[in-house]
């Protein structure tokens, strides 16, 4: 690859695309295009050698692996599902503190958590993030049946499809509106800088200074 191309930095649109601009403003970059509004994947920057791509938030670990996105911006939550299946391709280096939640474990009100537990019975759960639900579960000595859903988990307890969901938290108010009570809290989540291996040692001069703009700008 052409060392003229630009560094790119994959971010997904919505939260974390929005708490990052900030970080990037305290490096010195700015973007004035918006995903939402420009609908456009390819976005520039005032920095001619820095573009962003927009992909899933859950895509982000991916483009970085196979360094088509040089770095990204992803949440715990998707490293460590991404992790299981591609275990040891990304260098983590800034926990940005951007994106903060919990993953818990919720249950419908009612719903009497700790006596299932307690009885040994079988749990159905329903996530999306099945490598921490398994594990939470495994270490805890509980068995479950694993739901796996890809989002709007907060329905499965109420319409009888499980017992309870594995969902990330921040107000609780999505839990409230769905008449669910959190009983768990498995880890705290927040994003962090990903970096291809690759792309650290062949565009150093370029990506290391961008690397420690970010880890200053969220230190600040
Ligand atoms: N309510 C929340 N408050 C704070 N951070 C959150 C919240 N929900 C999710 N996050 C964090 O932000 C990241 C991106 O979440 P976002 O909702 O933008 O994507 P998603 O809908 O989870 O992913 P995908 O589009 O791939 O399904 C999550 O991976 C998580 O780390
Ligand atoms: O505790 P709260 O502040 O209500 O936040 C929790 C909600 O936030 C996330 O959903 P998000 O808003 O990202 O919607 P989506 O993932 O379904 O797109 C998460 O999946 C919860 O549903």
């Amino acid at each position: 690859m052409s060392s003229a191309r630009p560094l790119t930095l994959a971010l997904s649109k919505g939260r974390i695309f929005e708490e990052t601009l900030p970080l990037l403003q305290a490096a010195g970059v700015q973007v004035t295009e918006s995903p939402e509004s420009s609908r456009k994947l390819i976005l520039p920057t005032s920095d001619p050698g820095l573009r962003l791509i927009i992909v899933r938030a859950t895509d982000v670990p991916t483009y970085v692996q196979y360094g088509a996105a040089d770095l990204g911006i992803a949440g715990k939550d998707v490293l460590f599902e991404h992790a299981a299946q591609n275990p040891g391709g990304l260098y983590q280096p800034v926990d940005l503190d951007i994106a903060r939640c919990k993953l818990c474990v919720a249950v419908r009100e009612g719903f009497d958590y700790q006596a299932a537990v307690a009885q040994g019975s079988r749990l159905r759960v329903a996530t999306k993030y099945v490598r921490a639900t398994r594990e939470h579960f495994a270490r805890k000595g509980v068995y479950i049946d694993l739901i796996k859903l890809y989002g709007s988990m907060e329905l499965a307890p109420l319409v009888g499809l499980a017992d309870a969901i594995v969902d990330l938290v921040s107000t609780g108010g999505t839990l409230r509106a769905n008449h669910l009570v959190p009983v768990e809290d498995i880890v705290d989540i927040s994003s962090r800088l990903i970096v291809n291996q690759a792309s650290l040692k062949t565009r150093a001069d370029r990506l290391q200074p961008l690397i420690d703009a970010f880890a200053q700008a969220s230190a600040a």
